[in-house]
C-alpha cells in the first residue's frame, strides 16, 4: 500500500535529522516541504511569530488545536520551561501516529501529550480528565471553521483567564473570516494581526493574536 505524504515526511526526518535535536527536526521538515512536497506545517516564517509569542508568555500550560505531523508541537515544546506542558489535539489518527513518532524523535515527548479526537469533545474534558486549571496559551491551527466555536467553548469551560493568549494560524489563507469577525468585535479580546506568507509559498497569509481580558 503506497505511503502517505506524512509518512514520507517522517521517513525523511528519521533518515536526515539529528535524534534529540528539535531544531534539526524542524529544519529537516522545512527542507522537505519547501523542496519536495508542500505540507501544512506552520513553517519557519510564521514559526518565528509563534516562537516570539511563546517566549513572551513563558507559558506553563499550552493547548494546540491541530497537531498534524507535530512540527508546531516540537516548535513550542522546545521553548517550554521545565515542568511546563503542551496538550495537542489531533482528529486524524494517521496524523496523530506520525506526530507521536516525530515528537519522540525530536526528544520533546516528556513535555507533550497528544490527545486524539474532536476538539469539541476534548476541550470540555481538559479540567477533569487532563487536570488543567486554565490555559496560558492556545495555538489554533485546526479546521478554520472551528476556530470561533472552539474559542467560545474554551470560555464556556472557564479555561481562559485574564491574560490568556490565543494565536491563530491561517486567518488569511485558507482564511478564518468568521473567527476574525467574532474575535475583533468581542470586547473581551485585544487583537493583533501579524501579516506573513503561507508556509513554503509566496502567498499572503497572517496570524492573529488575541489576549483574553477576562
Ligand atoms: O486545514 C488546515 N489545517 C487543519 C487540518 C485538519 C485539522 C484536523 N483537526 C485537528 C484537530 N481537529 C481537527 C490548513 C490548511 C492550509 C492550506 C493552505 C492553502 C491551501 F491551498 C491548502 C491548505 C494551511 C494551513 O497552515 C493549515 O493549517
Ligand atoms: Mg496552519
Amino acid at each position: 500500500m503506497n505511503q502517505s505524504k506524512e509518512q514520507r515526511i517522517l521517513n525523511f526526518v528519521l533518515q536526515n535529522a539529528v535524534r534529540g535535536d528539535p531544531c534539526s527536526v524542524m529544519d529537516t521538515i522545512d527542507k522537505y516541504c519547501s523542496q519536495k512536497e508542500w505540507a501544512m506545517n506552520v513553517g519557519c516564517e510564521k514559526g518565528l511569530i509563534l516562537d516570539k509569542t511563546v517566549e513572551e508568555i513563558k507559558p506553563s500550560v499550552v493547548l494546540e488545536l491541530g497537531t498534524y505531523c507535530g512540527y508546531s508541537a516540537i516548535r513550542i515544546a522546545r521553548l517550554l520551561k521545565a515542568g511546563a506542558r503542551l496538550l495537542t489535539v489531533e482528529f486524524n489518527p494517521e496524523f496523530a501516529a506520525i506526530a507521536k513518532q516525530m515528537i519522540e524523535f525530536a526528544g520533546v515527548q516528556d513535555k507533550v501529550n497528544i490527545l486524539e479526537g474532536p476538539s469539541e469533545e476534548i476541550i470540555p474534558q481538559l479540567k477533569k480528565k487532563y487536570e488543567v486549571d486554565t490555559l496560558d496559551f492556545v495555538f489554533l491551527d485546526h479546521w478554520k471553521d472551528r476556530y470561533s466555536p472552539d474559542t467560545i467553548l474554551l470560555q464556556e469551560c472557564n479555561l481562559l483567564r485574564k491574560g490568556s493568549v490565543l494565536l491563530a494560524d491561517n486567518v488569511i489563507c485558507p482564511g478564518a473570516p468568521e473567527f476574525l469577525k467574532y474575535i475583533r468585535n468581542n470586547p473581551s479580546f485585544q487583537c493583533t494581526n501579524y501579516p506573513a506568507h503561507l508556509e513554503y509559498m509566496e502567498v499572503q497569509d497572517a496570524m492573529e493574536k488575541a489576549v483574553f481580558l477576562g
